[in-house]
């Protein structure tokens, strides 16, 4: 009984971390952690070989408990259940999914107790696993190195939209991080970054919860990857012009691109026109329009931008921000996301008994990649193309959080080999307007194989206009942006 006493006490911890966002480290050294702050005199190995298992399991096994009413059955004393969920939890792990299938103790009342559940949480667990159309549990975790799929900064940015005086605000986050280390890579828990690229953008440690602080709750700061920062700074929009955000929500790019345009006064008109397809998307923009304090100066438009946005609805257009949805390779939280879906996926088989339809169609689709780049990168091409029709417009930044030059760099040389597109006198930006000093540039090998007339410091010129960031290497997302230029 000792061994399940003494891991409930760590269950019971690391459930207590997850609940704060704090399981960024490995489940490994939480556990040595809480035997330690505990003084537990189990062997943490034995500790941790267990619990493994049962945290990856835990959202099954919760299902299976409560549909097969073991926990309502649980006997009371004085009016308080005699056995806590977790150790019912650590027991029936044992007994359906360790190898023995057998739990590890002698006769005591909360064995007994299980045991008489013994059949009804078998059938639970065939249950689950025949509607969830599995053989075995594992099929539905992701049983990969989750460790490498976790942002190694958190970003954020000041708004200057909900606090005038940045200085203010520095001032709290001195307080709040009094420790400023001088590179991303030396961030530690309780330090704070000044990034060199974006003014007034900030990176502490993921550990560090910003998300309950005043700060970020009053909309004064608002989380954004940094390279997610680059399209609206190389925009650079002023109070002169007028701005379309073709595929806006969440709405992280609109809302910066406002904080450009209003951040020395809010303006009484319309000067930022968001065009975002999906309604629920574009439910969680207009909150984060509201909460950005700009909802005045940002008009949002549910639809198609190609379909909605006519070049004589809005004659007066200067600039583009186009991130259109792509494959998200660059996205390396996506792993951790799929498996939750994954697990969200079995919850709604569960509970309803039908799979998503689109779903699963996503599944297939995403068996074939070349097939999916094709198709996203002629979209992700008609949108561009869409914005360089405007008469007025004069700078388009187009980005995507993906590493395939399927979308990136070969959608700008299609761009730049279409009839219209040259008649329209689009021209990549130099890398001087494009944060030159960035030095992860475009590949220069995509605009050589297809330039062939071109000098190699034409190319190279090219591929130096394109910013890249890698994943995790340089310091959150892998992302991709480039700037287009006319003179009207
Ligand atoms: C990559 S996300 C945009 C992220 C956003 N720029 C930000 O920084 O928060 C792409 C968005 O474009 C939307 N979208 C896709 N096709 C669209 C279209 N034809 N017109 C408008 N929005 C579209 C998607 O629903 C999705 O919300």
């Amino acid at each position: 009984m000792e061994f399940y006493r003494d891991a409930t006490w760590v269950l019971e911890y690391i459930e207590q971390q997850d609940s704060k966002g704090r399981i960024s480290g490995s489940l490994q050294s939480l556990v040595l952690k809480s035997c330690q702050k505990y003084k537990l005199k189990t062997n943490p190995k034995h500790i941790y070989a267990v619990l493994d298992s049962c945290w990856k399991y835990k959202p099954f096994l919760e299902k299976v408990m409560s549909k097969s009413g073991i926990l309502k059955d649980i006997p009371k004393k004085k009016g308080k259940p005699v056995y806590t969920r977790l150790t019912l939890l650590l027991l029936i792990h044992d007994l359906l999914l360790s190898k023995q299938k057998r739990i590890q103790m002698g006769k005591h009342p909360i064995k007994l107790f299980v045991l008489r559940y013994k059949s009804r949480l078998h059938s639970e667990l065939v249950k689950l696993k025949l509607k969830a159309k599995v053989r075995d549990l594992s099929e539905l975790v992701d049983t990969g190195d989750s460790s490498n799929d976790i942002t190694p900064v958190r970003w954020f940015r000041i708004n200057p939209l909900r606090c005038p005086d940045a200085s203010a605000v520095m001032k709290e986050l001195e307080k709040k991080f009094p420790q400023r280390v001088e590179s991303w890579e030396g961030i530690v828990p309780g330090s704070i970054y000044h990034d060199e690229f974006i003014p007034y953008l900030f990176g502490i440690h993921p550990q560090d919860k910003i998300t309950s602080h005043e700060l970020y709750k009053q909309g004064r700061i608002i989380i954004q990857d940094r390279a997610s920062c680059f399209p609206a700074h190389i925009l650079n929009p002023t109070l002169e012009d007028k701005i379309i955000d073709a595929c806006s929500a969440p709405g992280n790019k609109t809302t910066h691109v406002a904080s450009y345009m209003f951040g020395n006064g809010l303006v009484d008109d319309v000067r930022i026109f968001a065009f975002e397809k999906d309604p629920e998307r574009a439910k969680v923009l207009q909150k984060m329009i509201k909460v950005a304090g700009c909802s005045k100066q940002i008009s949002v438009n549910v639809g198609d931008f190609t379909k909605l946005a006519t070049p004589s609805k809005f004659p007066d257009v200067t600039g583009f921000i186009v991130d259109p949805s792509c494959s998200g390779s660059g996205i390396f939280g996506r792993k951790y996301i799929d498996s939750l879906n994954r697990q969200k996926k079995t919850q709604d088989i569960v509970d309803n008994g039908v799979p998503d339809e689109q779903e699963e169609m996503a599944e297939k689709e995403n068996g074939n990649l070349q097939e999916r780049l094709s198709k996203l990168s002629s979209f992700q091409f008609q949108v561009v193309k869409h914005a360089m029709s405007f008469p007025k417009a004069k700078r388009i930044v187009y980005s995507t959080c993906s590493i395939h030059a399927e979308e990136n760099e070969r959608v700008a040389l299609d761009l730049l080999l279409d009839e219209k597109v040259k008649q329209w006198g689009w021209k990549i930006a130099k890398r001087e307007s494009v944060i030159p000093q960035w030095p992860r540039r475009g590949f220069v090998s995509e605009f050589q194989e297809i330039f062939r007339d071109k000098t190699a410091s034409e190319c190279q010129e090219m591929a130096d206009g394109c910013i890249r960031a890698l994943p995790r290497e340089d310091g959150g997302i892998g992302f991709f942006a480039i700037c287009f230029e006319r003179d009207i």
